[in-house]
């Protein structure tokens, strides 16, 4: 059986929103405490090679999903995870429990992506994907309502009070999970789903 005593979140959103400035800035928030670490997904795919093939089109990697998968949900099962990704529909729920969705305005993107020297493909997929609305999209669909946000990523004041609200949001749920939270199905659930199955 698993018991969490700390959040997973994921802070997700198109390339250049923000989240890994969030992420940092969370973590220096929760003054390093180690029991939360920052999870950089193409960090982490990367160094334990999870990459499958290179879109030379779109200049990127293409992850093996189920080996990235398999190891996140080891590292998801002990909490105090913030994943930092621009996919979030694809962790089993039960590991989750905030998707924080930044958004930012086009221009500002335009502006961060350009100064990485994205190529115009690239650079103009990523804003029909904000324009588009995509990432936001996929985590309602992925999640229940009550545990997606969508928050403005346009400013460092923006940020500010993002991590702010993050951070006391962390706080409540410790201390509401004060007794952990279980991954294990209740045993008269499963007995029930799996007589459901053999029937
Ligand atoms: N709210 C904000 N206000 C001002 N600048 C920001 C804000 N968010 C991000 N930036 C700037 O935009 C750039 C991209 O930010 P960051 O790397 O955190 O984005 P990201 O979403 O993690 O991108 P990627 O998905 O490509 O890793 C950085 O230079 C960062 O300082």
């Amino acid at each position: 059986m698993t018991v969490r005593y700390r959040p997973n979140i994921i802070i997700t959103g198109t390339p250049g929103c923000g989240k890994t400035s969030h992420c940092e800035a969370l973590i220096s928030g929760l003054n390093n405490d180690d029991s939360y670490s920052h999870i950089n997904v193409s960090d982490f795919a990367k160094e334990n090679k999870c990459f499958e093939s290179y879109d030379q089109v779109l200049d990127t990697h293409v992850v093996d999903e189920d080996k990235l998968l398999d190891l996140l949900e080891v590292e998801l099962e002990k909490g105090g995870r913030i994943v930092d990704w621009h996919c979030c529909d694809v962790f089993p729920e039960r590991l989750i429990d905030l998707v924080v969705v930044l958004r930012s305005d086009n221009s500002n993107l335009f502006d961060r992506l350009s100064k990485r020297g994205y190529n115009e493909i690239k650079l103009q997929e990523n804003l029909d994907c904000e324009i588009m609305e995509v990432i936001l999209n996929e985590a309602r669909e992925g999640y229940q309502p009550e545990i997606v946000i969508a928050l403005e990523s346009n400013s460092a004041e923006d940020m500010d009070e993002n991590v702010d609200r993050i951070l006391a949001w962390i706080d409540n749920w410790v201390k509401d999970h004060q007794d952990g939270v279980t991954n294990e199905l209740d045993p008269d659930l499963k007995a029930k789903l799996e007589a459901e199955r053999d029937e």
